[in-house]
């Protein structure tokens, strides 16, 4: 039984606009959570986040579960007043960053057992512990089910393996889960980049029945037209009234075109991570502001922009903050990052509600990607 209402306004060929309403507020789709790891948006205060526009933020179950701990965290009254985001959290199931991040792991059908990256310390993650990590200790509001995100390349037996143990972990997740009112459960597909195993993957969680379907296992390599290949028809097996979220995706041409094949949420690091390395994105591309060009350029990084970030600073400052190994730069440039990946989702749900998201998607890409 959803329990929270997703209404499509509007869609353009395959696009959709719409709102996903939830106790602590409603998520405008197509929609882009910006990444708070340690339960910060790193170098970013909540305001500076809620000034962009963000509706909701990720939080990492990994980075939490290993310091200060989900149980502290819930003694500290949960994420949310822990970090004073008062808007929708999704939290990620930790598996991932287990695999990515962590020591030795190992992987059963039980669970995942990992040292810290922290302190070497040995924890294991169960699809009943990460639920419990995610649903009763840190309160998000989108929980994910604990799954086997498989490393690409990866052979078509290897990737049948790593979908059907998270179609298992599925099932664990949801029985864990169970029925709750102000809190939902979204399932995973997997399946690599083999067609009828994400046809597979897809038929197994809508047999479970999730309040949402997240797109895992991509952009892990395999790139940018490969990733395209798989959403050409990865998004359509699942259910349309639902919303369907890609995993850590991604550039700004990435996004716009998973929009256009069905797409309505994200995240990605991006953003704040190659703001604090002052790389600035922006409608004609991203740029490098250590680059000796600006450092006399007095043009802000967007004039039209209602962000501070990107209204009153000249590229010259910028540049000197970053030279100077400044931390005011970083601060900047995460904003200014951050707030531009909001303006371009507030864009693509006003061209799919207005119906001229097709000459959007061109428009960007000829901009954006221009040179
Ligand atoms: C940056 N690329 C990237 N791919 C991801 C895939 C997953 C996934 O399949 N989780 N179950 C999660 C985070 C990801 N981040």
């Amino acid at each position: 039984m959803a329990a929270f209402p997703f209404e499509i306004e509007a869609t353009d060929g395959k696009a959709r606009t719409g709102v996903l309403k939830t106790p602590r507020g409603d998520i405008r789709t197509p929609a882009f959570m910006p990444v708070g790891t340690a339960a910060t948006v790193k170098a970013m205060t909540v305001d500076q986040v809620k000034d962009t526009g963000a509706d909701i933020i990720l939080g990492n179950t990994y980075h939490l579960m290993l310091r200060p701990s989900a149980e502290r965290v819930k003694r500290l009254g949960g994420l949310h007043k822990f970090m004073r985001w008062d808007k929708p959290i999704l939290t990620d199931s930790g598996g991932f960053q287990v695999m990515s991040l962590s020591g030795i792991s190992k992987l059963t059908e039980e669970a995942v057992t990992f040292s810290s990256h922290v302190d070497g310390s040995k924890h294991v993650l169960t699809p009943e512990r990460s639920i419990e990590i995610q649903a009763d200790l840190l309160g998000s509001d989108i929980v994910m089910q604990l799954d086997e995100c498989v490393a690409w390349p990866a052979e078509e037996a290897r990737a049948r393996k790593g979908m059907e143990l998270s179609a298992r972990w599925a099932k664990r997740s949801k029985d864990a889960f169970g029925t709750r009112d102000t809190q939902v459960l979204f399932g995973i597909q997997q399946g690599s980049t083999f067609e009828n195993l994400r046809r597979e993957s897809s038929e197994r969680l809508r047999e479970i029945g999730f309040d949402g379907y997240a797109i895992g296992g991509l952009a892990v390599g395999e790139g940018h037209q490969a990733m395209c290949e798989v959403l050409d028809y990865a998004p359509g097996f699942l259910p349309e009234d639902r919303p369907r979220y890609l995993m850590g995706v991604g550039k700004p041409i990435d996004l716009v075109e998973a929009v256009a094949r069905g797409v309505d949420m994200f995240d990605c690091v991006l953003p704040t991570r190659s703001g604090r390395h002052g790389q600035a994105w922006t409608w004609d591309g991203p740029i490098n502001l250590k680059n000796a060009k600006y450092a006399e350029d007095e043009t802000p990084l967007d004039p039209d922009s209602d962000c501070p970030a990107s209204r009153d600073y000249s590229k010259a400052y910028l540049r000197h903050l970053f030279k100077a190994e400044e931390i005011l730069g970083q601060v900047l440039l995460s904003w200014h990052n951050i707030a531009f990946f909001q303006a371009l989702t507030a864009a693509m749900r006003a061209a799919i509600a207005e119906g001229r998201f097709e000459q959007f998607r061109r428009d960007f890409a000829a901009r954006h990607l221009g040179g």
